[in-house]
């Protein structure tokens, strides 16, 4: 590509990711502006940006989908700046909360904070703060009591402070925030939010017992709903939270057009069809293309492998990639804590060499990448330091089950590999969205057993259409010391030299090592139990009676098929977020992780 067409190309990316306008256009004091250029480096507002930004000024409450990675956070954070930097008298931490954002993770939880941490430090009498699952209760209880005015939270340990902290105030409330609420809900908070709505008497229907909050309040409550995807339970979330809200980003949402950028055209246009933003009828649109938001220039490909032979392709793909590009950061998605560690522990330790001359047959860890792991069965110390570590490092692969696919905000992941599929379309969305973020380029591929191809067809009526992945080209590409040469043309995926031998190393590598065949039997075992946890319609693709077990343990580098006798195994979930409970006596207790 010569100089002429890559800035074209980047012409092109710019102009359908950001608005022609200034922040200071969409009315945001010149304070936040300046915030927003000097700590954050923003010139100009995104799309979303500059679509919602006035609209919350105005004090509506606001329904906004839009694709992920397109600048959702600031959306919300500044426009409360903005009005609170302005009081007078100015905000004091015996205010209480004013805004309350809630969030699905512990790890978004510390994103947001993060960022409010840098919009406020010119304003450093509105106090941020968090609360959330893992962390040490009294000393969230004092850091309340001093008064927070603006707190992130995920919404167990809300409830739980607005039950039993007496000193929490929260009487001049004014904004609540839910974002990626899609996902808190699937996360099975649903009724912890009703109630959190009903303590903080922003329910729309039925009478909250926290009316008094209401009256005590001099400002109208404004609430916001944020989702990538739009579902039943987001739709009955915003009909409980959301009074006669403006409906953001749920048509036009991936227009290339420029956004008409003088105040007056975008405040003219509420309510109006301009920019996708239109009033809400008491109802979205149910799970149909349009709500699935996807980065048009990301780059989305399925790989066919079977079975047995999954560890092969991950390894030799992840190869492949940390050595086209030293730096690199690529993130892999698995079902399961277990497969989470014992992949990690693969990945980490698995040592081979495949050149026999002596002076080069000096092992080397395989795949060549500093290597992280993030799960909700982890301690909190170790998610917080994958978290941040992954986050600084240049080039680093993350290897996590779902519990990373909402909302975060990793610098420059450049590659989504699903390894087990993600279930519901709309987790494949949030999965894929860690990369292609703001414009940049990105690139996601699936992995997909054969029996569970029809699932593209669910993606496609999702508006997500993926190509297939060159994988015998791949394995061509690496060299075969010693092997005789083969025939390309008529070899099969099971007789390729380079996967029979791969294979052959890293199931002794793996017999090798006790706690490396511990993890696998583990990870064999819930990978099974997480199969069967397939819900609804997904049941039709992924039909656990096709499975053959003997290739599964193989998957796991395991040569004999461990017993599923799994009485007294504790195997952990993830899996939508629903407690999926005990599947029949002699079952093992299934937990969710997030
Ligand atoms: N106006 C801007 N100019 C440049 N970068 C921006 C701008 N706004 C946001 N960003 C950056 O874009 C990235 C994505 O932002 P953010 O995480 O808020 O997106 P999101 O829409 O909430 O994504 P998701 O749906 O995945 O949660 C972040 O790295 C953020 O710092």
């Amino acid at each position: 590509m010569d100089d002429r067409q890559q800035r074209q190309e980047e012409e092109e990316t710019a102009n359908e990711v950001y608005a022609s306008c200034s922040f200071a256009d969409l009315g945001l004091h010149p304070a936040i502006c300046e915030q927003l250029r000097d700590r954050m480096g923003f010139e100009v507002p995104t799309l979303i940006q500059a679509q919602s930004i006035p609209i919350i000024i105005l004090g509506h409450h606001v329904l906004i989908n839009a694709a992920t990675g397109t600048g959702k956070t600031i959306v919300y954070l500044t426009p409360i700046i903005h009005h609170l930097q302005m009081y007078n008298p100015r905000v004091q931490r015996s205010d209480g909360t004013l805004a309350l954002v809630l969030v699905p993770t512990r790890e978004l939880c510390m994103q947001v904070y993060e960022i409010l941490q840098k919009l406020l430090h010119r304003f450093h009498w509105i106090v941020p703060g968090y609360i959330m699952g893992g962390e040490n209760r009294s000393k969230e209880k004092a850091r309340l009591r001093k008064g927070i005015s603006i707190l992130v939270a995920t919404p167990g340990r809300l409830l739980d402070h607005l039950k039993n902290t007496s000193s929490f105030l929260y009487r001049s409330l004014r904004w609540i925030i839910f974002d990626e609420a899609d996902r808190i809900l699937e996360m099975g908070f649903g009724k912890e939010i009703e109630e959190i709505l009903t303590l903080l008497g922003s329910r729309q229907s039925g009478s909250g017992g926290g009316d008094a909050v209401l009256r005590n309040s001099k400002f109208q409550r404004q609430n916001l709903l944020l989702s990538a995807t739009l579902n039943d339970k987001v739709n009955h979330l915003a009909k409980i939270s959301l009074e006669n809200p403006v409906m953001i980003g749920l048509e036009e949402s991936n227009s290339s057009s420029k956004l008409p950028c003088s105040p007056r055209n975008l405040f003219g246009s509420i309510g109006s069809k301009v920019s996708g933003e239109r009033k809400y009828s008491g109802s979205l649109a149910s799970s149909s293309s349009e709500d699935y938001n996807l980065p048009a220039q990301l780059v989305q490909r399925y790989v066919k492998v079977p079975c047995g032979l999954r560890p092969v392709v991950l390894l030799s793909i992840l190869r492949n990639l940390f050595e086209r590009e030293v730096h690199q950061k690529i993130v892999v998605f698995f079902s399961t804590c277990d497969a989470v560690d014992f992949h990690y522990s693969l990945i980490s330790e698995f040592q081979w060499s495949y050149d026999p001359q002596p002076e080069v047959n000096q092992k080397q860890t395989f795949v060549k990448c500093r290597a992280f792991r993030l799960h909700g069965n982890m301690e909190h110390d170790g998610r917080r330091a994958t978290f941040q570590g992954f986050n600084t490092e240049n080039s680093a692969l993350l290897l996590c089950t779902d519990v990373a696919a909402r909302g975060l905000d990793f610098p420059k992941v450049r590659y989504i590999i699903q390894y087990d599929s993600p279930g519901e379309p709309s987790e494949y969305v949030h999965r894929v969205g860690r990369t292609a973020r703001l414009g940049e380029k990105g690139d996601a591929l699936l992995f997909l057993q054969p029996v569970e191809v029809d699932y593209l067809q669910d993606l496609q009526k999702h508006g997500a259409s993926l190509e297939e992945f060159p994988l015998l080209k791949l394995l061509d590409s690496f060299p075969l010391y010693g092997q005789k040469h083969h025939n390309k043309n008529l070899l099969s995926l099971e007789m390729h030299p380079w996967v029979l031998t791969l294979h052959k190393a890293i199931e002794s590598f793996i017999l090798m090592g006790p706690s490396l065949t511990k993890l696998a039997k583990e990870a064999f075992r819930s990978w099974v139990r997480a199969y069967t946890a397939h819900r609804g319609d997904l049941k039709r693709i992924f039909v656990v009676k096709k499975l053959h077990l003997g290739h599964v343990a193989r998957s796991f580098g395991l040569k004999e098929q461990p017993s599923l006798n799994i009485n007294t195994a504790r195997v952990v979930l993830f899996k939508g977020g629903a407690l999926l409970g005990q599947k029949s006596k002699s079952a093992f207790n299934i937990r969710v992780a997030t």
